[in-house]
């Protein structure tokens, strides 16, 4: 009888391939996923070394932060962009790697298209070259973010040498109140916890809140994980996993899928386990939460206040931030006006983030001043809201309706803030000049975004009418 042991160690376990007492461990890599941005060097070390890539099968890459979000038929007008994606193009050629590039029906965010196929399992390991590797964890997977030289020894080797990390449990008891979402919950938790909170551990995302969510609510949860320092996060897989894989493209089929379902049905944390740090997290007092500062712990819910410098820990940082955010402290946050608008990125970039915000503005107008866009994750979320006519429901109420890609999520084609512009935006990082140089993001829901859009200031989306709904929640 093994020792009881907590979900990231059983998918870790099942993963080592050669260990040592005080060293690091040797893990075997189910899935490489693969974007423009941090493979070239990668792909040259490679060509440097005459080694070829050793599971091009397991190998997957796709363009997303540097494709324009405009008509796609034309060329790139941006010279590095399109020398990124033409390198990626090139490298995935040599190397036999399938990759989806800008005119692909399966492009999309590189976290966004692993789901989709059903490539995402749970159990599995899967790294990329990028720190929001973390959103896989909602399928109960170990997913890290690597850097460049990691890239490069998982194409040759398939492997990846990591240390043991330690083990965290975020326990949110109770259900999400109505009006409250996902992003507000990992925004409140990482508020509470800190950026640096969760550094060195993997999370486990736990309790009744965390299993009421839908598959799209858990991997908004996942992935922010860094954001709160974290080197991954994961949720158990269950029904509404099992549910959300069963007949995608890649999802084990007929009598592969029972053996597969056995073997999910492990991967839960053993009663008696323990972990190295527990939070407890009560949803039911979640409110709507706006960030107000530089990072994505300085939050505040949407019913009140942004802080004076003097109300925090440190008050230089908070003057710094406030500075830079163009505030006094003190300021309503319902009062925050607007000019910009973003829905979309890794975080809130799906089908039901999409719904839930199409319902707030279904009929109403963009308030003058603000320009919105609506920026979906991949090209299937794209297809399937223009099936569901969510397009024109956007189109009709002012917003830009644009081609999938991380777009404004940090500005690497031309969607981009200009100098002291205030933008509610769905993403993850609220950084200065993450959205373009001198640019102002407030972190939020979609819903929230939605409504921000309509009334050109912050409002409390719980009293919006017709009621919001809670289908990013679910
Ligand atoms: C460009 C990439 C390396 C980066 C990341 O690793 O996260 C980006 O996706 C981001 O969100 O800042
Ligand atoms: S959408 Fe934003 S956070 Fe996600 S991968 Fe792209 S740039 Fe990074």
């Amino acid at each position: 009888m093994t020792a009881p042991r907590t979900l990231a160690e059983k998918v870790w376990d099942r993963h080592v391939v050669s260990t040592s007492p005080d060293g690091p461990d040797l893990l075997y890599i189910d899935l490489h996923l693969v974007h423009e941005v941090t493979s070239p060097q990668a792909f040259d070390g490679l060509r440097l070394e005459g080694r070829t890539v050793r599971r091009p099968d397991l190998t997957l890459a796709t363009m997303d932060h540097n494709v324009p979000t405009t008509d796609r038929s034309l060329p790139v007008v941006d010279q590095l962009s399109k020398q990124q994606m033409d390198t990626l193009e090139a490298n995935c050629a040599e190397f036999g790697i399938r990759v989806f590039n800008m005119r692909s029906p399966q492009q999309g965010i590189v976290h966004m298209i692993g789901p989709e196929l059903g490539v995402t399992q749970p159990g599995t390991t899967i790294v990329c070259g990028d720190s929001h590797t973390a959103t896989h964890g909602a399928f109960g997977a170990l997913a890290f973010g690597i850097g460049t030289s990691e890239i490069e020894h998982v194409l040759a080797t398939q492997t990846l040498v990591q240390s043991r990390p330690k083990t965290m449990a975020i326990e949110v008891a109770g259900d999400l109140p109505p009006g409250t979402t996902a992003k507000d919950l990992i925004l409140a938790i990482i508020g509470q916890i800190g950026v640096d909170g969760g550094i060195g551990h993997v999370i486990e995302y736990r309790g009744e809140a965390i299993r009421n969510l839908s598959m799209e609510g858990r991997m908004t949860i996942c992935n922010m994980s860094i954001e709160a320092g974290a080197r991954a996060g994961l949720i158990a897989p269950d029904e509404t996993t099992f549910g959300y894989l069963k007949g995608r493209p890649h999802a084990p089929q007929d009598a592969d899928w029972d053996a597969a379902l056995e073997s999910w049905r492990e991967l839960v944390t053993d009663e008696g386990a323990t972990f190295d740090t527990v939070v407890k997290f009560d949803a039911t007092k979640l409110v709507p939460t706006v960030t107000w500062g530089t990072t994505p712990d300085m939050s505040v819910p949407v019913n009140g206040n942004v802080p004076t410098p003097e109300e925090t820990d440190d008050a230089d940082q908070t003057r710094r931030a406030l500075d830079y955010m163009g505030l006094e402290g003190g300021e309503a946050v319902t009062d925050l006006t607007l000019d910009r608008i973003f829905i979309g990125s890794c975080t809130n970039g799906r089908i039901t983030d999409l719904r839930a915000a199409a319902s707030i503005v279904d009929g109403q107008h963009v308030a003058d001043g603000v320009r919105a866009m609506v920026v979906p994750g991949s090209y299937p979320v794209k297809l399937q809201a223009e099936s569901e006519g969510l397009h024109q429901v956007f189109i009709d109420a002012g917003f830009e309706w644009r081609e999938p890609g991380c777009s404004m999520c940090l500005g690497m084609n031309p969607d981009i803030l200009e100098p002291g512009e205030r933008c509610a935006s769905t993403s993850n990082r609220n950084f200065e000049g993450r959205q373009g140089k001198g640019g102002r993001t407030h972190l939020v829901s979609p819903e929230m975004a939605a409504a921000a859009a309509i009334a050109g200031h912050f409002v409390d989306v719980r009293d919006w009418t017709p009621a919001p709904t809670q289908e990013s929640a679910k």
